[in-house]
């Protein structure tokens, strides 16, 4: 089925991620495997002008054949400032008002730094940027990040890297009920199909993964589990999971005895 992201009809709620694959061949048939419309690039990373060995050439035909689109990403930016003008050189680079705003304000966890986030998605959104920020699950933080003009959310799952899956459901379903109508996209510490589906049954909007698929043994292999658990997940979700309970309850109605005791 399909949905939209800033107005662009997409049939995946698949996004990936294009950095550690083994060369540009794998990493074009696992984004034609994953079934993703939406693959995002590092700048600070793939060196996108020159010198990436093909990587971004690679994406781009892949891209270009499959009808997707690129998602510039400012991955490795510590400040507010350093995002901005990398936003800026990928918007010339790439031709597009899309950007993956990351600032990160840990080095040991990654975890997206709250006030260099707001403070760049804010002139970033003044810039004419369409701007999805990685961000923790707080819902606070996201709120100013919708005060701040931004229409997608991206919190983490866990941190980026660690194939945790996700670390705080509760969090994910409060974003959820508190936020409905914001396109909400796990972004990062997912490491196995089943982690993507269960954000997917929460009701979150799409999945943004890197590493799982990267460093999967076989990673076209992988790239198409993902798409199809991302999938189930949604579809469970649009048929309506059932509720828990903390008792028995019996499947099979019994009316009556099977047989005659004496
Ligand atoms: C590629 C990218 O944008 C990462 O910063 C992203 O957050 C993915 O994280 P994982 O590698 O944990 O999936």
């Amino acid at each position: 089925m399909t949905w939209t992201l800033d107005g662009r009809t997409l049939t995946s709620r698949f996004l990936l991620g294009s950095a550690g694959y083994p060369s540009p061949a794998v990493l074009q048939a696992a984004v034609q495997a994953s079934g993703a419309q939406v693959v995002t690039v590092g700048l600070r990373r793939t060196h996108a002008a020159a010198g990436d060995n093909g990587f971004v050439a690679a994406l781009r035909e892949t891209l270009a054949a499959t009808g997707g689109h690129l998602l510039p990403n400012t991955a490795g930016c510590r400040t507010a400032m350093e995002a901005i003008i990398l936003a800026h050189m990928a918007r010339e680079l790439f031709d597009t008002r899309w950007i993956k705003l990351e600032v990160v304000g840990d080095d040991y966890t990654l975890q997206p730094d709250p006030w260099e986030l707001v403070a760049a998605a804010e002139q970033l959104v003044k810039d004419g940027f369409e701007v999805f920020p990685y961000c923790t699950d707080d819902l606070v933080t996201c709120r100013r990040l919708l005060d701040a003009g931004c229409q997608v959310l991206m919190p983490w799952g866990a941190p980026i890297g660690s194939g945790q899956g996700l670390l705080n459901p509760f969090a994910l379903r409060t974003l959820r009920e508190r936020l409905p109508g914001v396109p909400l996209i796990v972004d990062a510490g997912i490491g196995a199909p089943s982690h993507a589906a269960q954000a997917m049954e929460l009701g979150l909007d799409g999945v943004l993964l890197n590493s799982a698929v990267a460093q999967a043994g076989d990673p076209v292999r992988m790239a198409a589990a993902f798409g199809q658990a991302i999938a189930a997940g949604r579809l469970g979700f649009e048929a309506g999971v059932m509720a828990r309970q903390d008792m028995a309850v019996a499947s099979t109605p019994v009316d009556g005895r099977p047989f005659l005791i004496p």
